[in-house]
C-alpha cells in the first residue's frame, strides 16, 4: 500500500453513527451522527436502520467533499457474529448472513460490517474488514457460570475500545498490555466492566441483554424471579419484554431518555429523580468493579474509565470515590474505537497482521 492509503471507518452505536477518514494514521475527518430515539424507535429491527444509517453517512462524505473514489478500504465496529478471537475479519458472505440474520442478536454494531462491504462494493479495490467485534470471547472457565448449565454466561462488550484504551494505557506508561491487570469501565449507551488479565478480557458483563450495571439504554441484572412472573403473566409479549431489557431499559425507563448528559444537567438545576437515577447508575458501575477486582484476586494495576459518559467529571467522581482504594484510576473519556479500527486496517493493508476468515 502507499503512502496515502485512505480509510473509511464506520461505527454504528446504540444512539449515534461515527464516521471517520483516515489518511495513513491521521484523521482528516471524523464525525458523530446522533440518532434520535423518535427516528431511531421508527425502526423494529435493528437491520431495518440500515439503509437510513447508510444514507446518512453518503450525506456527511458528500458535505465534507470526500469522494469516495479516494478511499483505499472500508472498516466497521463488527457486530454479534459467532464469538471469536480478537483480530481483523473480512467481511465475507457467512458474515454478511449471520449479521444480516441476527442471529446472535441484534445490536447496531451488525450494521458496521453490512454498511462497510456495501459501500466497499461501489469501489474499483476497496475491501470491507471489521474488528475486535462485542463477540471477542475471552473468558476464563470459571466465568461462563451462570447458576444453571442451560444458561452459560458468554462475552459481549466494548472488545475494540475497552482493548484500544488499556494498550494505550499501558503504553503510556512504557508496559506492554499483556503485562499488566486492569478493569475496564466503559460507560456507552451499553455499560461493560472488564477484567483484562495479562492482556486476556477473563471476564466481563454480558453488556447487551445478559448481566451488570444498568446503562442508558439497557437493563442490566434483573432480580429473576420477578423476571419471571413479568414474563409468564400474560401482560407483555416477548418482544415488550425485550425492549425492556435493551433498549427501553435503564435509564430509559427510569427518566424517559438515554441521554446522560440531559440526565445530567436536569439533576444539576434540581431534578431530584434524575440526580438518583444517575447515582444508582454509578453505584451499579462502581459495585462491577469491585467485582471485577476479585476476578483479579485483587492485583488490579489500575481502573480504566471510559465511554461518551466518562466526559462526566460529576459522574465519574461517583464511581472513583468508591473504587479509588482498589487501584489507581484514570479516565479516558468518549473512545478510540475509530482510531483502532484504522489501525487495524492499515496493519491489515499493509500484511502486517494476518486477515482472519470469518467461517
Ligand atoms: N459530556 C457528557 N456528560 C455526560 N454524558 C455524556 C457526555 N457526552 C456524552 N455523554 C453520554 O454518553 C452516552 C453515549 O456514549 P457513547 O460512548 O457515545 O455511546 P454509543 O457509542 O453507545 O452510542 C449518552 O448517554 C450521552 O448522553
Ligand atoms: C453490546 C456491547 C457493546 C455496546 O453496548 O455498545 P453500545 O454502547 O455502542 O451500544
Amino acid at each position: 500500500m502507499g503512502v496515502n492509503t485512505r480509510i473509511l471507518v464506520i461505527n454504528p452505536g446504540s444512539t449515534s453513527t461515527k464516521i471517520a477518514i483516515f489518511q495513513q494514521e491521521k484523521v482528516i475527518f471524523l464525525k458523530t451522527i446522533k440518532h434520535s430515539q423518535e427516528v431511531l424507535g421508527k425502526f423494529k429491527r435493528i437491520t431495518d436502520q440500515f439503509e437510513h444509517r447508510k444514507e446518512v453517512i453518503y450525506e456527511e462524505l458528500k458535505n465534507a467533499d470526500i469522494p469516495l473514489e479516494t478511499i483505499d478500504a472500508v472498516i466497521g465496529r463488527g457486530g454479534l457474529v459467532k464469538p471469536i478471537g480478537s483480530g481483523v475479519y473480512r467481511v465475507n458472505d457467512v458474515m454478511k448472513k449471520d449479521l444480516l440474520e441476527c442471529k446472535r442478536g441484534e445490536h447496531a454494531s451488525n450494521l458496521g460490517g453490512l454498511i462497510a462491504a456495501d459501500i466497499a462494493k461501489l469501489l474499483p479495490s476497496a475491501e470491507a474488514f471489521i474488528a475486535d467485534p462485542v463477540v471477542v470471547d475471552e473468558l476464563d472457565p470459571l466465568a461462563r457460570y451462570s447458576g444453571h448449565p442451560d444458561f452459560e454466561r458468554n462475552s459481549i462488550f466494548h472488545a475494540l475500545n475497552q482493548k484500544a484504551i488499556a494498550r494505550s494505557h499501558a503504553n503510556s506508561i512504557m508496559k506492554k498490555y499483556e503485562d499488566m491487570n486492569l478493569i475496564v469501565a466503559h460507560l456507552g449507551g451499553g455499560i461493560t466492566v472488564g477484567a483484562h488479565r495479562k492482556g486476556r478480557v477473563v471476564d466481563v458483563n454480558q453488556g447487551l441483554d445478559g448481566d451488570g450495571p444498568f446503562s442508558p439504554e439497557r437493563s442490566g441484572s434483573l432480580p429473576v424471579g420477578t423476571l419471571l412472573k413479568a414474563a409468564f403473566s400474560g401482560q407483555y409479549s416477548y418482544e415488550e419484554m425485550y425492549s425492556m431489557i435493551v433498549g427501553k431499559g435503564g435509564m430509559m425507563a427510569y427518566l424517559g431518555t438515554n441521554d446522560a448528559y440531559l440526565a445530567e444537567r436536569e439533576a444539576k438545576d434540581g431534578d431530584e429523580k434524575c440526580k438518583e437515577v444517575l447515582e444508582a447508575m454509578a453505584y451499579q458501575v462502581a459495585k462491577e468493579i469491585g467485582a471485577m477486582s476479585t476476578v483479579l484476586k485483587g492485583e488490579v494495576d489500575a481502573i480504566l474509565i471510559t465511554g461518551g459518559i466518562a466526559n462526566s467529571k460529576w459522574f465519574c467522581n461517583l464511581v472513583i470515590e468508591r473504587v479509588y482504594r482498589i487501584a489507581p484510576v484514570h479516565v479516558y473519556p468518549g473512545q478510540d474505537e475509530m482510531g483502532a479500527l484504522a489501525e487495524n486496517a492499515l496493519l491489515a493493508l499493509n500484511g502486517d497482521i494476518e486477515i482472519k476468515e470469518y467461517q
